[in-house]
C-alpha cells in the first residue's frame, strides 16, 4: 500500500540495479511530455525501441505514467521540501524530484535508498552538478519526515485544492464534480481514476462464445470471470501482460472494450439486415461490436474524418473477420451522399473525464475552454447527422465523459431545437436498464459501477 492506500500498478519489486537505464529513459520520456508530447506515445515507442528486461519495461512504464498522473502531488512535495516552487526549478531537476517522490511516496516495491540514490546519480549525469546534493537533501528531509510517522504531504485548507493536490486532480474538475456528487463520492471519483485500468473483453459471437473463450485464457493461467448481465462480457481479474498475445486475439475471437462501451453496443440494438452508420468510428470498437450484434448482415458505414485513425478499423476487420462494416472517411458535420439509415451511432469526441484512468495525462490535457470548443463540435455532429436517419430510425448519442455540457445538457439542448426527436429508455431487458436515470438516460458512475464513465442515450425520430 502506498502514501494514500492506493497500490502502484505492478506487483514487481525494482532495485537500483536493475532499474537504472529504466529510470534514464523514464527521464527522457518525462522531458519528451513536456515538450507537449502524448505519454502512451512515447512510452510505446521507448518500449519497443529500447532492449530492456521486462522488470525494466514494467519499471519504465509505471514511472512515466505515475509522475505524469501524480504531477501534482509530486509538484506540491517539491514546493513544500525545496526552497522553489516546483515551476521555478530547472526542468530537469523537477523531473527527477518528480521520479524519485513518485518512488517514495507510491512503490513500496522500491527500497528507499534506491530511490534516492538513483535519483542522484540521474541528476549528476544530467551535469546537474551541486543540485545533485539538492536532489539527495530533499528527498531524504521526505523519509525522515514519513519515518515520523505522519504523512509528509502538507494541505491546504480550501477542499477544492486540498482534493487537488491529494489526488491530483486540477482545480477546475474536482469543482465541477462537487457540483454533481457529495464530498466523499467525489474522493472515491478521485481514488477510483488512480487505479490500475481493468481489462474488459468482448467475445465475437460470430466466431466464438464466452466459455470458449474463458476456457482457453484459463488454460493459459488468465483468470477472466464473465460480466453479469452483459452478453459476450468478460473480466480480466489479474494483470495478464501483452494482451494482443493472449490465446484467441489474433484469431479474432475478441475485443478488448470496457463493459460501458459495450452497453452502448446494446443501446444501439442493430438488427440483421439494417443499415446502420456510425459517425465517429475509429478505431471502430463499436463499430465492429454492433456488426458482430447483427450477426455480419446489413451494412455499417464506419466513418471517421481522421486517415490514421481509419486505418485502425480495417485492421480490426480483417482481424474480426467482419464483412458488413465499411470504412469512409469524411466529415460528419457536412457529408451529405447517405441515404437514409435505420440507425445512427454517434459516439462524440469528447473531453474523456470518463476515462482518466486510461491516459496518465488526460487530466492536464483538457481546460475549460477546450471543452467549450468540443461542446459545439458536438452539437453540429448532432444537428447534421440526425438528417442522416429515417422517420421512426435511431441514434444514440454516447460519450465517455462525466460533465453535463457534453452529457445531458447536450440532449436537451438538441431536444429543444429538434422537437420532433425523444428519448427512448431502454427495456428492463436491455443490458443498459441498471443504469438508466428517471429521463431514461443511461449514465455509468466508475466508482459506482467499477466501469468507465460513460453518458449514452436512445433517441427515436417521430
Ligand atoms: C470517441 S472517438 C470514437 C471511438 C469509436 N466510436 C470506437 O468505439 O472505437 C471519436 C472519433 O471521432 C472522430 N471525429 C472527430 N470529429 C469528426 C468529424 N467531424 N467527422 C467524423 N469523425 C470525427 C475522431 O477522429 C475520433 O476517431
Amino acid at each position: 500500500m502506498t502514501a494514500d492506500g492506493s497500490s502502484s500498478n505492478t506487483g514487481q519489486s525494482f532495485s537500483s540495479s536493475t532499474g537504472f537505464s529504466a529510470r534514464q529513459l523514464a527521464l527522457k520520456a518525462l522531458r519528451s511530455i513536456e515538450r507537449g508530447a502524448f505519454a502512451d506515445e512515447v512510452v510505446s515507442r521507448q518500449l519497443s525501441r529500447a532492449n530492456l528486461s521486462l522488470a525494466d519495461k514494467r519499471l519504465l512504464t509505471e514511472l512515466v505514467y505515475g509522475s505524469v498522473r501524480r504531477q501534482r502531488t509530486l509538484d506540491a512535495l517539491i514546493g513544500q521540501f525545496g526552497k522553489k516552487q516546483a515551476e521555478q526549478q530547472p526542468t530537469d531537476l523537477r523531473l527527477i524530484l518528480r521520479l524519485g517522490f513518485y518512488q517514495l511516496r507510491y512503490l513500496s516495491q522500491v527500497p528507499p535508498h534506491a530511490a534516492i540514490d538513483t535519483s542522484v546519480e540521474l541528476a549528476k549525469q544530467q551535469r546537474l552538478g551541486k543540485l545533485s546534493g539538492v536532489v539527495n537533501g530533499i528527498l531524504r528531509q521526505y523519509i525522515r519526515r514519513q519515518a515520523a510517522g505522519d504523512d509528509p504531504l502538507r494541505l491546504p485548507e480550501a477542499p477544492i485544492a486540498r482534493l487537488g493536490i491529494r489526488h491530483s486532480y486540477p482545480d477546475w474538475i474536482i469543482q465541477l464534480w462537487q457540483t454533481l456528487l457529495p464530498p466523499d463520492e467525489v474522493e472515491s471519483l478521485c481514488e477510483w481514476f488512480n487505479q490500475p485500468p481493468k481489462i474488459d473483453l468482448r467475445v465475437n459471437l460470430q466466431r466464438s462464445n464466452q466459455a470458449q473463450v474463458e476456457a482457453a485464457l484459463q488454460k493459459a493461467d488468465v483468470a477472466a470471470r464473465p460480466i453479469r448481465n452483459l452478453p459476450g462480457g468478460l473480466r480480466l481479474t489479474q494483470p495478464a501482460g501483452a494482451i494482443h498475445l493472449l490465446p484467441g486475439y489474433s484469431e479474432g475471437e475478441w475485443s478488448v472494450q470496457d463493459s460501458s462501451a459495450q452497453l452502448v453496443g446494446h443501446l444501439v440494438t442493430p438488427q440483421p439486415g439494417e443499415l446502420i452508420i456510425d459517425a465517429c468510428a475509429a478505431p471502430g470498437g463499436k463499430s465492429t461490436h454492433l456488426a458482430e450484434l447483427m450477426g455480419d448482415v446489413g451494412t455499417v458505414w464506419a466513418c471517421d474524418r481522421a486517415p490514421s485513425r481509419l486505418k485502425k478499423i480495417q485492421q480490426n476487420l480483417d482481424r474480426l473477420r467482419l464483412k458488413s462494416v465499411q470504412p469512409l472517411l469524411c466529415d460528419s458535420r457536412t457529408y451529405e451522399e447517405f441515404g437514409e439509415c435505420d440507425r445512427l451511432l454517434l459516439d462524440v469526441p469528447c473531453s474523456g473525464l470518463g476515462t482518466l484512468h486510461r491516459h496518465a495525462d488526460a487530466r492536464w490535457q483538457q481546460f475549460p475552454e477546450s471543452v467549450e470548443t468540443l461542446v459545439q463540435l458536438q452539437r453540429d455532429l448532432l444537428l447534421h447527422t440526425a438528417t442522416w436517419v429515417k422517420p421512426g430510425g435511431i441514434l444514440v448519442y454516447s460519450t465517455c465523459t462525466l460533465n453535463p455540457a457534453e452529457n445531458e445538457d447536450q440532449i436537451l439542448w438538441f431536444l429543444s431545437q429538434c422537437p420532433n426527436w425523444q428519448i427512448q429508455p431502454p427495456p428492463p431487458s436491455s443490458p443498459a436498464y441498471p443504469f438508466a436515470a428517471a429521463k431514461g438516460w443511461i449514465k455509468v458512475w466508475p466508482h459506482r459501477h467499477d466501469m468507465d464513465g460513460f453518458f449514452m442515450v436512445k433517441l427515436q425520430k417521430e
